[in-house]
């Protein structure tokens, strides 16, 4: 397999690229006397997925919900397809750390329920969250509910729901944290051939740095807080490699070992 070429950039900086969809533009966030992010620029390209990772604490749960228009920035603004966020909007779609189904419902009322809230006709919804049901591995799932699924399952319908509403746009915050490892790495799998497949711009918050190598196009790394851009990373995977090849190669395995020894400093 073709060998994982690195290019990184030092320092706080502007990384800019051809085709941005989501535009950061010198981001800070203050939560009272907390200073969680300072001085963010960062482009995020069309089509691709990039991490976001750091220690605990250093905002990018934080940087996440900002974009999303879940949280207001302190200083600086977003912009999603050229258009400063003011809010959130249906170019992006979170999918929460804890799944956030509605447990009173069904996988396909679940999956669908962004479209409801749009006053999609029923027909139609329950089309496309046939088909997300089904990417996910759900099929024959459909009106079971939450209680009755695994972890993981719940995973699956909230990545199907995020998908569902068309977004150009998916900000995931630690979407595999709750589940098993076997189950992690299938999910990653799923994930890269959602990325595929679909075509979107994936933002993607982890604490696993093999997990960050393995799925990213750009690893975007950040220092403790208040968080600021310390190193940008494209680990130039070959992902036409079987998964376990890719695991075992020196590329990928050195980028491992590099983002690690970067990040050790800040380990408790
Ligand atoms: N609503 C809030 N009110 C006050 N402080 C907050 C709030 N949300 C986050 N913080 C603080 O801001 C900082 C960044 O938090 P954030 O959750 O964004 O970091 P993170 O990198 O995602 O952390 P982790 O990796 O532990 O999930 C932390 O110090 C946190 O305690």
């Amino acid at each position: 397999m073709a060998n994982a070429a690195l290019s990184r950039t030092q320092g706080q900086l502007a990384v800019t690229c051809e085709d941005a969809i989501v535009q950061v533009r010198d981001i800070g966030k203050n939560y009272g006397d907390v200073e969680a992010l300072r001085g963010i620029n960062l482009e995020f390209q069309r089509g691709k997925l990039t991490t976001l990772l750091g220690p605990s604490g250093c905002g990018k749960t934080t940087l996440l919900k900002i974009i999303a228009g879940l949280v207001p920035a302190s200083s600086g603004e977003i912009c999603v397809n050229d258009k400063v966020v003011t809010g959130p909007g249906p170019e992006r779609a979170f999918v929460f750390q804890d799944f956030a189904l509605m447990p009173w419902a069904t996988v396909m009322r679940n999956v669908g329920f962004g479209l409801e809230l749009r006053g999609v006709p029923a027909i139609e919804r329950n089309r496309v969250a046939r088909r997300y049901i089904e990417q996910v591995g759900l099929a024959g799932f459909e009106e079971k509910y939450p209680h009755e699924l695994s972890g993981g399952m719940r995973q699956r319908v909230g990545i199907a729901r995020a998908f569902a509403v068309n977004a150009d746009v998916l900000l995931l915050d630690e979407p595999f944290s709750a589940v098993d490892e076997q189950n992690r790495r299938k999910f990653q799998e799923d994930l890269l051939r959602l990325v595929d497949l679909e075509k979107k711009t994936f933002i993607f918050v982890t604490h696993s740095i093999e997990e960050a190598v393995y799925v990213s196009d750009r690893i975007v790394l950040l220092s403790p807080r208040p968080g600021r851009i310390s190193q940008v990373i494209d680990p130039m995977i070959d992902r036409t490699a079987s998964p376990d090849d890719i695991r075992r190669d020196a590329g990928y395995l050195n980028t491992v070992e590099e983002i690690w020894q970067g990040l050790r400093q800040y380990a408790e």
